[in-house]
């Protein structure tokens, strides 16, 4: 077991580069199975998420390859069709090769991917659309065995702009016969990244970003070298840790246009923030303001995974905050442990009250999932005292090497092996 020693106090000050998107590699790792012959995909983050992903194209059969950030992966190789369940059990990503496995080989044997207890998170939209698209699936000793000759293009309607069923259907439908229309999208900028990679492996996929995907069906797919978009989720993390410790910051590597609406809500609690292409710089010298209302929602809302990181810093705001989450249905986890660090919040269903305290005060707590993690962090890196997060497995499925990255920033963060 490992857990952080977060000494509080320490403004952040300096300049750090954020890593590749997990949310974009993790697919665009799963979608490299489409072509035929050798992927170079760079910015690809160490994460633990990335390896489990790594490790189940391994067990498929692909040569798998990691030079620092580049992840070359040769799916020729590929000669099983069945993900292991211990490796399905380890994260949600792992349904990510639902989609291309059929497209590609006919066929694919998985168990219910694991990943964070947020909420039920079930996978009905991402079945219901290859299904439509004519797979066959039977449910047998809780492995599901979908089968298929050729997927065939068709009009799908997803009833909630799910990211991941938006990406497995937008895998399989690129090698199907036909076009596919995917209705009610996910627009996150993931999806546009995974689109992207795919059109230049010579898929013919249009709108993606937008609510409306096409996607016309080719008969083979070629590997291609592809860039990962930046981590918004990690940028919005250290932009949260700047502001709270009042300090200054400069974060490389960043698409502020995929920050939209994080950036408005943090403005409005007082932080100075300046863009110069690639380079944000967040400054912040008073205690934050309050904000009226933050709700989470589907991109281009605020997104849910800042959502704890976020409410870490209005724990100590000048007033009372409102934050209500409404994609996932358990994702106030860390409410309760924040209190024990003296954070006054209430809970009402799905909407916290969070009213400001002009200190936290150092605890023992629990990372329940990797953003609650990221929180608490947040949390302690302000605390008067030495704040110690258990579970650190959960934080490292998100955050590359986040102790280095805060220590490179002046904050007083170590990593203990039990
Ligand atoms: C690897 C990755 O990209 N993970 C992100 C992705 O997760 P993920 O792709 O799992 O999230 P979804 O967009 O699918 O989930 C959104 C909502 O739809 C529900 N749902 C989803 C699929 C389904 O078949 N049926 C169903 O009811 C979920 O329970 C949830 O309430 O988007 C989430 C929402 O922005 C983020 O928090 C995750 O970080
Ligand atoms: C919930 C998250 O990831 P996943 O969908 O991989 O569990 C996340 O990144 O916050």
């Amino acid at each position: 077991m490992e857990r952080f020693a977060i000494e509080g106090g320490q403004p952040l000050i300096g300049s750090v580069r954020v890593h590749g998107a997990k949310n974009a590699a993790l697919p665009i790792l799963a979608a490299s199975v489409l072509a035929k012959g050798e992927s170079v995909i760079h910015d690809v983050p160490d994460l633990q998420d990335i390896r489990v992903m790594e490790s189940i194209l391994r067990s498929l059969g692909a040569r798998v390859t990691r030079n620092g950030s580049t992840v070359t992966v040769d799916p020729t190789p590929i000669h099983l069709t069945e993900i292991p369940d211990e490796l399905m059990r380890q994260m949600r990503s792992s349904i990510f090769l639902m989609g291309p496995m059929l497209a590609r080989f006919g066929s694919v044997r998985v168990s219910k991917p694991g990943g964070c207890t947020i909420g039920s998170r079930p996978i009905d939209l991402h079945t219901k659309g290859l299904l439509a698209m004519g797979a066959t699936i039977h449910d047998s000793h809780g492995y599901m065995h979908c089968k298929a000759n050729r997927l065939k293009g068709t009009s799908i309607y997803l009833d909630i702009p799910s990211v991941g069923a938006t990406e497995n259907i937008l895998m399989a439908a690129s090698l199907a016969e036909g076009t596919t229309m995917i209705g009610n999208a996910a627009r996150e900028p993931e999806i546009v990244d995974l689109a992207n990679y795919l059109n230049k492996m010579g898929a013919r996929v249009t709108g993606a970003g937008e609510a409306t995907i096409y996607v016309e069906g080719v008969s083979e797919l070629n590997p291609v070298e592809h860039s990962i978009i930046p981590d918004r989720i990690v940028t919005g993390t250290l932009m949260v840790a700047a502001a709270i410790t009042r300090g200054n910051i400069q974060l490389e590597n960043v698409v502020s246009e995929h920050l939209g609406v994080v950036i408005t809500k943090l403005r409005e609690t007082g932080v100075e923030i300046e863009v110069d292409r690639d380079i944000m710089t967040v400054k912040s010298s008073n205690r934050p303001s309050a904000v009226d209302r933050i709700q989470t929602s589907y991109y281009p809302g605020f997104p849910t995974d800042l959502q704890a990181p976020f409410m870490s810093m209005l724990t100590v705001a000048n007033g009372t905050s409102i934050v209500s989450e409404t994609v996932f249905e358990e994702r106030f986890k860390h409410v309760s442990e924040l209190r024990r660090m003296g954070a006054q919040i209430k809970i009402d269903l799905r909407t916290a009250f969070i009213e400001g305290v002009s200190e936290l005060t150092a605890a023992n707590v629990e990372a329940t999932d990797l953003r609650a993690g990221a929180a608490l962090i947040i949390a302690g890196l302000a605390a008067n005292g030495t704040t110690f997060v258990e579970n650190t497995h959960h934080i490292d499925r998100g955050y590359e090497r986040i102790e280095d990255v805060l220590c490179s920033l002046g904050a007083r963060i170590t990593r203990i092996h039990d």
